[in-house]
């Protein structure tokens, strides 16, 4: 055991050493980034930086050795890019409230710690807040992998300035969350109507008796189950430690597959990075002739361009004629898909690139 005991303390001494060489890098890092940060200051440039944020993240993965895992690598990352970022310029985030919501924890996987998160009530405010310069991003939901598109974000895409880029995928993950420590003292489940019906089974299998209540958003009903006994809510693990509620039960939800997909919103789209997604909206004229969907969708497969997604929605301008958003692997300073764009502006009634940004892959739940 002594033996032992000088081992565990010598390791220790070994892990301060490491330490306080790390917090050295760190401070000498800071001091880099601020440099960056007067030079952008200077030339009016943002502080954020998607592509380069890409290739700093897949550079340290690359980098590591497989002793630290890739995934924590990019957790320490993107908290050190994120104070990086605080110290080039006070940016502000405006995303879809409010906290602890499933897009509050989006966007904390976006931009880390160090950035001010301003929760909004609407997706519509979202795109206001950036558009009035009064946040320099927004976050939003897109899509979820099994009810489709969040219609709202799409619309305001159509007819806002603002450019998507960045996205985040987010494994929809719902838990039992009371301030009861047992789920037998839970009277009354309440949460965001999609939550209840995203572990229904669950809840008429482990809890029949209980009464369900429908409430606007998973952060208002946590903020209900810390105020009210025998109340439990539906919500993230943000939420529970936010409200200092006990999880009494993980990943209740129907499916482990199903995500939500969230898009960064900001004045202009990503510079390139070599694995990108690029997304459009259009408008093909469908009724002008026949096959013109087929012939604008021909456009992109010629230039051997992968389309990831489709999605159409009515023509609020047009009645009774459809706009198409799609989004497409490459950006558009590749040069098939700048030949692309430009024949699909020749042939089709409208086209617009609405954003492009690093591709990211979905993540699994553990
Ligand atoms: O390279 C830059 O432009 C930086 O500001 C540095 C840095 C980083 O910490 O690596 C910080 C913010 C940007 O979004 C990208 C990268």
């Amino acid at each position: 055991m002594n033996e032992e005991t000088h081992k565990l303390d010598s390791y220790r001494e070994g892990i301060d050493e490491v330490d306080a060489e790390i917090v050295r890098l760190l401070d000498r890092r800071a001091r880099l980034a601020r440099g960056i940060g007067e030079i952008k200051k200077a030339h009016g440039l943002d502080a954020y930086v998607p592509s380069r944020e890409r290739k700093v993240l897949d550079r340290v993965k690359d980098l590591g050795e497989g002793d630290f895992p890739k995934g924590g690598l990019e957790s320490v990352f993107r908290e050190i890019i994120s104070s990086s970022i605080s110290l080039e310029e006070k940016m502000k985030v405006a995303y879809l409230g409010p906290e602890t919501t499933f897009t509050h924890e989006a966007a904390m996987r976006a931009f880390g710690t160090a950035i001010e998160l301003v929760p909004q009530a609407t997706v519509a405010e979202v795109f206001a807040r950036v558009e009035r310069g009064e946040a320099h991003q927004g976050v939003v939901p897109v899509e979820n992998s099994m009810e489709g598109a969040v219609t709202h974000t799409l619309d305001e895409l159509t007819t806002s300035p603002l450019k998507i880029c960045g996205e985040v995928y987010l494994p929809v993950s719902q838990n039992l969350l009371s301030a009861e420590h047992s789920i037998e003292d839970v009277r009354l489940v309440c949460s965001h109507p999609m939550a209840l019906a995203q572990s229904t089974n669950w809840l008429r299998r482990e809890l029949p008796q209980a009464e369900l209540q429908e409430v606007a958003s998973t952060g208002e009903a946590a903020r209900r189950a810390a105020g009210e006994p025998g109340v439990a809510a539906i919500g993230s693990i943000l939420a529970a430690d936010a409200y200092g509620l006990s999880v009494l039960a993980r990943n209740i939800q129907e499916s482990r597959t199903n995500t939500t997909r969230f898009i960064v919103l900001g004045r202009k789209w990503a510079g390139r990075t070599g694995r990108d997604k690029t997304s459009i909206v259009l408008d093909p004229a469908l009724k002008d002739r026949p096959g013109m969907l087929r012939d604008t969708l021909s456009i992109l497969a010629d230039e051997g361009i992968n389309m990831i997604r489709i999605e159409s929605r009515p023509n609020r301008k047009r009645a009774w004629t459809y706009i198409f958003f799609i989004d497409l692997q490459g950006h558009p300073e590749d040069e098939n898909v700048r030949r692309a764009l430009e024949t699909l502006e020749e042939k089709c009634h409208y086209v617009a690139v609405i954003g492009a940004y690093p591709e990211t892959s979905p993540v699994a739940l553990d």
